[in-house]
């Protein structure tokens, strides 16, 4: 018998429709929660999301504002742009796309974004307040990884997680936010002995590995739940997880499949994030 599928599409679907009735209250009390997205240069795939980004905030009722500015645009101009936006009042959130281009400091633009917008949550300080377990804006795709596992109706306190991969992105904050919901987390990475054996006592196993179709399933235990954060483009155009998934869900629980799975609830978790911090600035949350 195949695994359950978790829809990924659909708990976006239901995560944001209760995001929009909440605008629409809120809305009631001269209220609209404001993002700023900013793409620097012309990445096909990062086009795509910001605009993707873009519709979220005009479906759900947000105002929205997208910078796109040219790939030779200097580090100065868009720390600019970023202290303009921090003392912008209309606007909670703001995201800077990445990749940046190559000139262009990420992590300089990054710790210039106010702590309080940063609805990517990947500034030190929010990374800090993830670590020692205090109130922040969680990063948007481990956020999603939790969402997911848990309305997939999973218990996860007491269970043993192994994450594959370690990633400032994703891998070190889905340990974060695993261990936080009670998990005992196991951390694999490209240095790890045995990573088959550790992989096979999981479960939960979360893997975010970048190599397409990496685990089958000699790699899974019988019924374990299985989330895949891969997203590798084929040399046939078609997008793969890092998990072979017609494979693993022979023996699998649930299952994310790719796409459909972890990468729509990447920007519902940054919509989640944007009335987060809307409310806070209102002193409602
Ligand atoms: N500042 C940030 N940059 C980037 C982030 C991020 O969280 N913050 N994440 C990724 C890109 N990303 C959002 O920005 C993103 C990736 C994937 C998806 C998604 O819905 N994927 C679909 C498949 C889409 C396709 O066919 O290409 C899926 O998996 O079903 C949404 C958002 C890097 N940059």
């Amino acid at each position: 018998m195949s695994a359950p599928i978790i829809d990924g599409k659909q708990i976006s679907q239901d995560i944001r429709a209760s995001i929009q009735q909440e605008v629409i209250r809120l809305k009631e009390h001269r209220f609209q929660p404001g993002l700023a997205v900013v793409l620097v240069g012309e990445d096909p795939a990062s086009q795509v999301y910001v605009k993707n980004k873009e519709k979220a905030c005009h479906d759900l009722g947000y105002y929205s504002e997208v910078h796109r500015l040219t790939a030779d645009t200097s580090q100065e101009a868009l720390l600019e742009l970023v202290d303009k936006l921090n003392h912008q009042s209309t606007i909670h959130g703001i995201l800077v796309q990445l990749p940046l281009p190559k000139h262009i400091h990420e992590k300089a633009v990054i710790d210039a974004i106010a702590v309080e917008k940063d609805v990517d949550g990947f500034h030190p300080v929010n990374v800090g307040n993830l670590v020692i377990g205090d109130d922040s804006l969680l990063p948007c795709t481990p956020a999603g990884v939790i969402e997911l596992i848990k309305r997939a109706g999973v218990e996860i306190a007491g269970k043993h997680a192994v994450v594959i991969g370690r990633s400032n992105i994703v891998g070190k904050p889905v340990s974060l936010l695993l261990q936080r919901e009670n998990a005992t987390v196991t951390m694999c990475h490209s240095r790890t002995a045995n990573i088959a054996d550790l992989s096979r006592q999981a479960d939960i196993l979360v893997v975010a590995i970048g190599k397409a179709n990496f685990i089958d399933a000699s790699f899974v235990k019988p019924g374990a739940v299985v989330i895949d954060v891969g997203m590798n483009r084929l040399e046939n155009g078609k997008l793969a997880g890092d998990v072979d998934f017609e494979s693993v869900k022979q023996v699998s629980g649930p299952i994310t499949p790719v796409p459909g799975g972890v990468g729509p609830m990447t920007i519902t978790m940054l919509m989640q994030n944007t009335l987060v911090a809307a409310k806070r600035s209102h002193g409602l949350a």
